[in-house]
């Protein structure tokens, strides 16, 4: 399954992160991915931030994981949402010296609504604290916050510990100790996707490279349904309707026949190039889903304690729509025989019904989740309740 690192930036997901593959690599389940190599950018090292989401795999007595460390800045957050996306359960990391922050909150909020439905929670930082009433407060703050926004706050695992601890091998009853802890509670508390294997194939494209000699990689997740090498697929959105043929499946850099839902795949596409394929495109098994030029969805306008705007928007008002991997301009508009729709207004905090008609068409249904994005914030959050209108 996939899991992965969010939360307020500097609270250390990232350290976490490295130190969940070095303990694990010392029980034989994985590779020691060290904290220089996940934030491997030059900009990433400068700043010491992560700005990239990046996947790193382990394994558990009785699990495999595919992890993805998320970026906690407020500026990388759509980093955060492709990566928070591909997600089935994850790690809210908080220090303990700050407590809960902005984007603990904002991460909290866009995980549910992505549909990650557990968390299990990591207080980092104890080794710098020594009042154990400060902990205590951070734990409650944690619960409460994880009840306001739909999860189990009160059954929700939350381990305290020091990931610096066990990435360099001290104080063990905070390090290493806890990095078992936090595992055994994700192995204990986190459920298995439902992997729709019936269903028709669909992958949300992430990205696109050439390789030379090989031709056009296509790099997203599996949302359901199981492929094949040589299997006919149909590449859908941004006005593309193309079919070709899948040659070739690569996972974790090993050749594979088959790939199904949930995993993180690379795609090779017979006569592609790659100037025809972009990030928020899908790939799906032939004549299985439609793409979409407007549709009506239920929205929440977030308010301006929870990052989003201060003001608020009448009709036609054009936010970005952010809807599995793609980043697209929508108009929102009200349903049609609204009275005084022109004079409507749509404040932080509403829950609203209103028609969306993006700039590009895009693969969507009924039930699809998404964000609403401007300026570099969240301001909104969406499901879609009925398609008006196909391509
Ligand atoms: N004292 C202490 N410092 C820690 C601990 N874990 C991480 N840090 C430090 O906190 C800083 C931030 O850690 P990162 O792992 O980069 O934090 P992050 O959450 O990945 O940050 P972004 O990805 O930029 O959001 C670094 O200087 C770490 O060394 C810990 O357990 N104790
Ligand atoms: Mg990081």
């Amino acid at each position: 399954m996939n899991i992965g690192t969010i939360g307020h930036v500097d609270h250390g997901k990232t350290t976490l992160t490295a130190a969940i593959t070095k303990v694990l690599s010392e029980r034989g389940g994985a590779k020691f991915t060290d904290y220089a190599e996940i934030d491997k950018a030059p900009e990433e090292k400068a700043r010491g931030i992560t700005i990239n989401s990046s996947h790193v795999e382990y394994e558990t007595d009785n699990r495999h994981y595919g992890h993805i460390d998320c970026p906690g800045h407020a500026d990388y957050i759509k980093n955060m949402i492709t990566g928070a996306a591909q997600m089935d359960g994850g790690i809210i990391v908080v220090s303990a010296t700050d407590g809960q922050m902005p984007q603990t909150r904002e991460h909290l909020l866009l995980a549910r609504q992505i549909g990650v439905k557990k968390l299990v929670v990591f207080i980092n930082k104890v080794d710098v604290i020594t009042d154990p009433e400060m902990l205590e407060l951070v734990d409650m703050e944690m619960r409460d916050l994880l009840t306001t926004y739909n999860f189990d706050g009160e059954n929700t695992p939350v381990i305290m510990g020091s990931a610096l601890s066990a990435l360099e091998g001290k104080n063990p009853e905070i390090g290493v100790d806890k990095i078992n802890e936090l595992v055994k509670a994700c192995d204990e508390w986190l459920d298995l996707p439902p992997r729709d294997l019936e269903k028709p194939f669909i992958l949300s494209i992430e990205d696109v490279f050439t390789v030379p000699g090989r031709g056009t990689v296509v790099v997203g997740r599996a949302e359901r349904g199981v492929c094949r090498k040589g299997d006919e697929v149909e590449i859908l959105g941004y006005g593309t309707k193309l079919k070709t043929t899948l040659t070739g499946i690569e996972m974790f850099h090993k050749e594979l026949e088959r790939a199904e839902a949930g995993d993180n795949m690379g795609a090779l596409l017979r006569g592609i190039k790659k100037e025809q394929i972009r990030r928020g495109q899908v790939i799906i098994a032939p004549g299985s889903m439609k793409s979409v030029k407007k549709f009506q969805a239920q929205l929440y306008i977030l308010t301006k304690d929870e990052g989003g705007r201060y003001t608020p928007f009448m009709q036609h008002y054009r936010p970005q729509l952010f809807l599995r991997t793609a980043d697209i301009t929508i108009g929102l508009s009200w349903p049609e025989g609204t009275a005084d729709a022109d004079d409507k207004m749509v404040m932080p905090g509403d829950n609203v019904e209103m028609v969306c008609s993006p700039v590009h068409d895009v693969a969507l249904e009924p039930g699809m989740r998404f964000t609403l994005r401007e300026g570099g914030k969240t301001v909104g959050t969406g499901i879609v309740t009925k398609v008006l209108e196909y391509v």
